[in-house]
């Protein structure tokens, strides 16, 4: 798992490296602006592709500084730097910078306060003009630089963060910044990547490592952490050489009602293909036909005989398309406790009853998505907001909610969170959650503990679709999803 830093943290990792390896701050600069150019030739290997860099007086200005020039020496001629002179600040790595650049033949601009903004023709421009530094909302010149940019609606590339984003912390309705279409950002991605809000800013990002001492970093308390392959890979069980459907588990699903069946058939369709050893799903009578003709392999349990069969049952979700049955969700909790998972509809009969939640057997796993966490716990007005809130009942319940979004947030019961990097637009659309439900069921069943399953559910899942993807389908639909799921386990071990 890679931690995700604060900017003040990022500041410690940065001021470490320089006492610990004894590099210069400047060579340090050097380094990260070394690796933005080689991220740029990536971008854009013409090297005729007129380039202006924007540049701050601080560190990151000193960045677009350095980046101007090691462009220029990578063959780049038609680099134009532009500084924004709108205080008397100027950092010391800023100023020496701006001194070697004075040694190239490369044309620099200043702007004062109240300048007149000359129209932006070239074809790229290098956002250097606030970083990690930022402490207040765009305002004044400072605005109306970032509107020029915008304005000029050409190809952006942000040195570390976009020009006016906040690194962590609520980003407010409206806040404005430079709208980068890809942010090359320095050892570790900012938090505020994540969030959905960060959309309005950047397109994509890519982290370069500039150097800084990784041990250090990672000994750093953080309470938000990137899963990545390497995770995944540690968790992920391979399955046994004389193993049976006894040895990978019995999920079951409650799901389905007349009118939504499909939304069962897709969680137990999951479940299957995740590898449980054995499906059953309890749903009404009427959806047998369709079961039957979905899942041959997935067995029937009526609500009748769920009080008999229960013994019988490693893990149960509950919830997709699931109706008006909700209400029978009290009587199940007073059965003996299970790994449980609580999505759709059974969340939304949860919302407002607080003694009901707090009889969810430990380590339930909640999967809302935003509007379904706003019914269970209350509106927040942004999604930082919810995050933190989402924290604080992960604790209370002992539960962890797998707040669905882009980037999953999987919050754990000590009030940390797991940020999945997986997946993409073209899973946009119905099932997806139900199919999340049924891996989710299908992991635990099979044995893996509730903070793993969650994990290696949400995971696979964006890996899966991201597969599909890249084998060329636009958009993935959930049941397509589910047929893709034994090769995205696959490709983590058989
Ligand atoms: N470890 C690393 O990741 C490295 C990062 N580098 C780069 O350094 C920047 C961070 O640089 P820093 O000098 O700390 O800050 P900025 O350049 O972002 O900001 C400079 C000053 O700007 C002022 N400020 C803050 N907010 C605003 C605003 N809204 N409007 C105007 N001015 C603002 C603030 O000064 P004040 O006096 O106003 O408080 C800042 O100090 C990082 O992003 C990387 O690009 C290194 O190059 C390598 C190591
Ligand atoms: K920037």
């Amino acid at each position: 798992m890679n931690s995700i830093l604060t900017s003040a943290q990022m500041r410690l990792a940065d001021q470490h490296t320089i006492e610990v390896t004894s590099i210069a701050s400047i060579d340090l600069m050097e380094q990260a602006s070394s690796a933005f150019v080689t991220a740029v030739m990536q971008l854009y290997p013409d090297k005729n592709t007129s380039i202006v860099v924007c540049c701050g007086t601080g560190n990151n200005g000193g960045d677009g500084l350095a980046i101007a020039r090691l462009l220029q020496v990578r063959g780049y001629d038609a680099i134009t730097v532009w500084i924004a002179r709108f205080n008397s600040y100027e950092s010391d790595d800023f100023a020496f910078n701006l001194s070697r650049l004075y040694h190239t033949p490369i044309a620099v601009t200043e702007f004062f306060p109240a300048d007149q903004l000359p129209d932006i023709h070239q074809h790229v421009v290098i956002d250097a003009l606030l970083g990690s530094g930022l402490n207040k909302p765009l305002e004044g010149d400072w605005l109306r630089m970032a509107q020029h940019i915008n304005q000029a609606n050409r190809q952006t590339v942000a040195v570390d963060i976009p020009s006016g984003l906040r690194a962590d912390g609520a980003i407010p309705e409206g806040e404005y910044t430079v709208r980068a279409h890809e942010v090359v950002t320095f050892q570790r991605p900012k938090l505020s990547f994540f969030f959905p809000e960060s959309a309005n800013s950047m397109d994509a990002f890519q982290v370069v490592d500039i150097g800084l001492d990784e041990d250090f970093i990672e000994s750093l308390p953080s309470d938000f952490g990137l899963v990545e392959a390497a995770d995944i890979q540690r968790i992920y069980r391979k399955r046994k050489p004389f193993s049976h459907k006894g040895t990978y588990g019995h999920a079951l699903i409650i799901a389905g009602s007349t009118d939504t069946m499909g939304a069962a058939l897709l969680s137990c369709g999951a479940s299957l293909y995740s590898g449980a050893g054995l499906t059953s799903a309890c749903i009404p009578k009427e959806g047998l036909v369709a079961l039957n003709a979905s899942h041959p392999e997935v067995m029937y349990c009526s609500w009748a005989d769920l009080p008999y069969t229960w013994g019988s049952f490693d893990a149960v979700g509950i919830g997709p398309g699931l109706g008006k049955a909700c209400d029978n969700l009290p009587t199940i909790l007073t059965y003996s406790s299970k790994p449980l998972v609580v999505d759709a509809d059974a969340l939304s009969f949860l919302g407002g009853k607080t003694a009901l939640l707090k009889q969810l057997p430990l380590h339930s796993i909640l999967t809302p998505h935003m509007k379904e966490y706003d019914r269970l716990f209350g509106p927040h007005g942004n999604w930082w907001d919810r995050v933190q809130s989402a924290r604080e009942q992960a604790v209370a319940l002992q539960a962890i909610i797998v707040l669905k979004n882009r980037y999953t947030f999987i919050v754990l019961p000590d009030g940390t969170v797991r940020i999945n990097p997986t997946g993409n637009p073209a899973m946009a659309s119905g099932g997806m959650g139900d199919v999340l439900t049924g891996m989710l069921v299908s992991f635990l069943a099979q044995g893996y503990d509730p903070q793993e399953a969650a994990v290696l559910a949400c995971y696979l899942h964006g890996a899966a679709g991201n597969q599909l993807v890249a084998a060329g389908m636009a958009v993935v639909p959930a049941s397509r999803l589910i047929a893709e799921l034994p090769r995205a386990i696959a490709s983590v071990g058989i």
